[in-house]
């Protein structure tokens, strides 16, 4: 059974009102979007700044109110209250930015057990503080940290922080949005192994948002791709990455650096992402599409399934018979 399954999520935002206060310019940042998450697994989520990536996260934890669909825990839905009580707990999230998610004036120790204290687990001062140095010590952090303040740390001790905090209520599954992408190359790699350890020992499903697609494709079992608020590809994740369907994920493949220096970056497409406001007729990606046709300029694609776990949203791979 999916651990959690967001079912044609959608979520707007006011951008603009009339003089009575009624909304009268919208942004979808998010569209019909599907996608399940299953017990220990990574499934990562990829597209380029501003494709709706956080606000799928923050809709499906419920940290947005969403404008449509549904999300089931275990196949229950979350609109109900004990569904919802359960999942609040079953899923936590780490941020991209360790400078500002966590709290200047509180100590560590304060910021690792504060789910606790508001979910009333770890009554007692002693077990809370029992509790705080096993989560530091998973996070590979010593036990005086639990005294001192986040200006103290690094970068990367930051984060650690943060997904201490994030593992004390036990959670099933962790969303990380961009999680490394505020940190050092070296100290990069010491946090993706960590999470993958963690995942190892603890059996953790996580939710892996990423602008980089080579990082997404190294952490995650399957991988989906945003473009403009849209899933526009799902797969697994050799597969999306090494056999890539969508010219979209084409073009994301074609700008990953690769380490031989005679390697001729390929351009499949080019131009920019048109903005929220003047979204495309038919397939959103068609202004940059090499492949697109007339009816990819009048029809918007279906989401397809082209063979077991592999879904596209294109009319030129549909027309390919791919
Ligand atoms: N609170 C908000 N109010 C209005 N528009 C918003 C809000 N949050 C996000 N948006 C818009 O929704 C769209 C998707 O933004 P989102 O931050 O989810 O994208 P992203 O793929 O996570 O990008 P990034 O990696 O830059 O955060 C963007 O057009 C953004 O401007």
């Amino acid at each position: 059974m999916n651990l959690i399954e967001a079912v044609h999520i959608t979520k707007q935002f006011v951008a603009g009102r009339d003089w009575l206060g009624r909304p009268n310019k919208v942004v979808t940042a998010v569209r019909d979007v599907s996608l399940a998450i299953r017990p220990g697994e990574t499934v990562g989520l990829v597209g380029e700044s501003g494709c709706g990536k956080s606000t799928f996260a923050r809709t499906v934890l419920g940290l947005y109110e969403k404008t449509g669909g549904q999300v089931l825990y275990k196949g229950r839905d979350t609109a109900e209250a004990d569904a919802a009580k359960a999942y609040r707990r079953c899923v936590q999230m780490i941020f991209q930015d360790p400078y500002s998610s966590l709290d200047p004036r509180m100590t560590v120790g304060d910021i690792i057990s504060e789910p606790l204290r508001n979910y009333g687990l770890c009554p007692t001062a002693s077990e809370r503080r029992k509790t705080v140095e096993a989560l530091l010590e998973m996070v590979d952090l010593r036990a005086e940290a639990a005294q001192r303040y986040p200006h103290e740390f690094s970068g990367g001790q930051r984060q650690r922080v943060g997904i201490a905090r994030a593992l004390a209520l036990k959670p099933e599954c962790v969303f990380c949005d961009e999680p490394i992408s505020a940190l050092d190359v070296s100290v990069q790699v010491q946090i993706v192994n960590m999470l993958k350890r963690l995942q190892q020992e603890l059996g953790l499903a996580y939710l892996f948002i990423s602008h980089d697609l080579a990082m997404v494709h190294h952490v995650s079992r399957r991988i989906g791709v945003m473009y403009l608020g849209r899933l526009v590809e799902l797969g697994p994740g050799g597969d999306v990455f090494h056999r890539p369907l969508h010219p979209y994920t084409k073009l994301l493949i074609s700008a990953v650096p690769r380490p031989d220096p005679g390697y001729k970056r390929r351009v499949v497409v080019e131009g920019e992402i048109p903005g929220p406001f003047d979204v495309p007729s038919g397939c959103v990606f068609h202004p940059r599409c090499p492949y697109a046709s007339d009816r990819c300029r009048r029809e918007e694609p279906l989401w397809r399934k082209v063979r077991p776990e592999r879904y596209v949203a294109c009319h030129a791979v549909a027309e390919e018979g791919l």
